[in-house]
């Protein structure tokens, strides 16, 4: 069942298109990957289905999702939906910190925000969130530069999921961190994911994450989807020959055809 469904999505700025004219959906429940190259568009994509664009930046076309065009809604309604509906997580997981606030603050004014609940029920509320992403109830009266990386990012996959949102938009979560530490804080968000059912946006430059977690795959180049489908049918019948090049360059087991990249790349 489509949970948002994108129509006809374009970016442009004063003197170009960036991302031209796509459409998908992100069905209820699923992990859905977009794959591509550096300035395809990902990031941009993603950014519009929750009014993220930078100012310079405008965006055409429908995100549909529950009846509305998030696109056209109001900036403050979208602001509601945001972290309460469709939450994100980004690569730079310490600019979503106020260093001099410590975590707990953050959750108590996420919290606060949002719900209608006493000081101590929402302080039981983000340690039962900090414990399902692994972390021990201290974390609550530390501050973010106490903390390494990959607690950093848990904190924020914790706060992202407080409200049980319908859908993730993870935006390369795991770049900054190492490679022990990604596959954990995915398999963490898997975990979630099942347990609570939300659909997963995930942006990556990684075939590896998308070959453990993905249902599904979009592939962008230069502002355009050129694949998308099952996670099995692309990755072992890819049709694109960008699609091709992707899976080849990513498996350890061939040389990665870096010529040929470059080539298509420019
Ligand atoms: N605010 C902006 N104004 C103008 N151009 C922008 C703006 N933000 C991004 N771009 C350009 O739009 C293109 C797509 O950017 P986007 O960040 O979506 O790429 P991406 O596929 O996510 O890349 P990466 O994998 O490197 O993060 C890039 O060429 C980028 O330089």
């Amino acid at each position: 069942m489509s949970l948002v469904s994108v129509n006809g999505l374009s970016i442009s700025n004063k003197q170009k298109d960036i991302v031209k004219d796509i459409s998908f959906q992100i069905l209820k429940g699923e992990w859905l990957a977009i794959v591509g190259q550096s300035g395809s568009g990902k990031s941009l994509t993603s950014s519009a289905i929750g009014q993220l664009l930078g100012p310079n930046l405008r965006a055409a076309g429908n995100v549909s999702y529950e009846g509305m065009n998030l696109l056209e809604l109001p900036p403050k309604k979208m602001r509601a939906l945001r972290g309460t509906r469709i939450s994100y997580i980004f690569q730079d997981y310490q600019g979503s910190f106020t260093p001099f606030h410590t975590i707990g603050r953050h959750f108590q004014e996420f919290l606060k925000t949002h719900l209608k609940l006493s000081k101590d029920v929402r302080k039981k509320k983000a340690e039962e969130a900090l414990k399902d992403v692994g972390l021990q109830p201290e974390i609550y009266s530390r501050y973010p530069f106490q903390l390494s990386g990959g607690q950093l990012q848990r904190v924020s996959i914790a706060l992202a999921l407080l409200l049980e949102p319908d859908i993730l938009i993870a935006d390369e979560p795991t770049t900054a961190l190492d490679s022990i530490t990604s596959f954990k804080v995915l398999q963490l968000l898997e975990k979630l994911q099942q347990e609570k059912g939300c659909a997963i946006l995930f942006i990556t430059h990684d075939l590896r994450h998308v070959k453990n977690h993905a249902d599904r795959i979009l592939v962008m180049k230069e502002g355009e989807i050129v694949e998308q489908g099952e996670k099995r049918q692309v990755l072992d019948n890819p049709v694109h020959p960008y699609t091709k090049l992707l899976i080849e360059a990513s498996s350890p087991l061939r040389k990665p055809a870096t010529e040929k990249i470059l080539e298509v790349a420019k």
